[in-house]
């Protein structure tokens, strides 16, 4: 089954009360574990590589390439989006499309909204037209972004609407407290103005930085509107501890698949429970239906 966008994954997800993941690639290992959970759970799913990774992982071509050929190879038969992950460019953007990414995140977050409306229009408008869904960010996501340590900052009610209203957007990343990687304590997500922006965009919210996010906090924001929740810290966690262990047991071992595997397992059965606590497990068949 080729790629498709996210768009309409993430309207029946919305419609239907459930979340579709989206799960950072990095590295081949990361490809393999999420279509092969996302394959077993039945789920639509989300392959995401971080625009500030993409020198790392070989390009946008090589990416686009390893999703694809795996596809076939595999097998898959489940709805799968390969989508840009905090686009630091409009170029960057644009590039990733060519390449043959199916959906991208233009993230001019850390700009006045003014900027980030005006290159939010250029992405969607090159998109659009080629049946790439796009995802944009107002207010700031704590933690790690695109490369930047930043802090938090609500996203605005009525930036929030700007954006939508003035770019046609497929989905909106409204920062409420999220923070990329680990918690310092309990998470607390704005709850009150996640109902408000919801109720006044009415398109699917995206949740960054989901990795330690308590499960009933999650469904909450499922509640309000999120039909795509972001993880990779919990993924690339469960892939170093189980690394770790493997090379502790096997002093002596030495063959990289042997080494690998159960890292690489580690992964799938982190992005399966993920899947089931979204509740997108079993989705795929009712989009195939469309
Ligand atoms: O937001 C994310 C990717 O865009 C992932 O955040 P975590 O690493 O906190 O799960
Ligand atoms: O955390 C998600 C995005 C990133 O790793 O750049
Ligand atoms: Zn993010």
């Amino acid at each position: 089954m080729p790629l498709v966008s996210m768009k309409e994954m993430l309207l029946q997800a919305k419609r239907e009360q459930y979340a579709v993941g989206q799960f950072n690639v990095n590295g081949l290992s990361w490809v393999h574990a999420i279509l092969d959970a996302a394959q077993q759970e039945e789920a639509p799913v989300i392959v995401a590589a971080s625009d500030r990774l993409i020198d790392f992982l070989g390009g946008y071509r090589t990416v686009a390439a390893m999703v694809n050929v795996l596809l076939e190879e595999k097998n898959i038969q489940v709805p799968v989006a390969l989508h840009l992950d905090h686009g630091k460019t409009v170029e960057n953007c644009l590039r990733a499309i060519d390449a043959g990414f199916s959906s991208v995140m233009f993230d001019g977050s850390h700009g006045p909204i003014e900027d980030n409306i005006r290159d939010t229009k250029k992405v969607t408008a090159y998109a659009a037209s080629r049946g790439v869904s796009v995802e944009a960010e107002v207010g700031t996501v704590g933690g790690m972004e695109d490369g930047l340590i930043g802090g938090i900052q609500y996203a605005d009610l009525n930036e929030c609407i700007r954006i939508v209203e003035e770019t046609g957007i497929d989905a909106l990343a409204a920062a409420l407290g999220s923070v990329h990687g680990k918690y310092a304590g309990e998470p607390k997500l704005g709850f009150t103005e996640m109902e408000a922006i919801s109720r006044a965009v009415g398109i699917p919210l995206v949740l960054h930085g989901a990795s330690g996010i308590p499960l009933h906090q999650l469904k909450r924001a499922i509640e309000l509107g999120h039909a795509k929740i972001n993880i990779n810290t919990e993924c690339v966690t469960a892939w170093s501890l189980q690394l770790r262990k493997t090379l502790a047991e096997n002093l002596e071992i030495t063959e990289p698949r042997l080494i690998l595997t159960p890292a690489r397992e580690a992964i799938r059965e982190t992005v399966r429970t993920k899947i089931r606590q979204f509740g997108s497990s079993g989705k795929a068949a009712s989009l195939q239906n469309k």
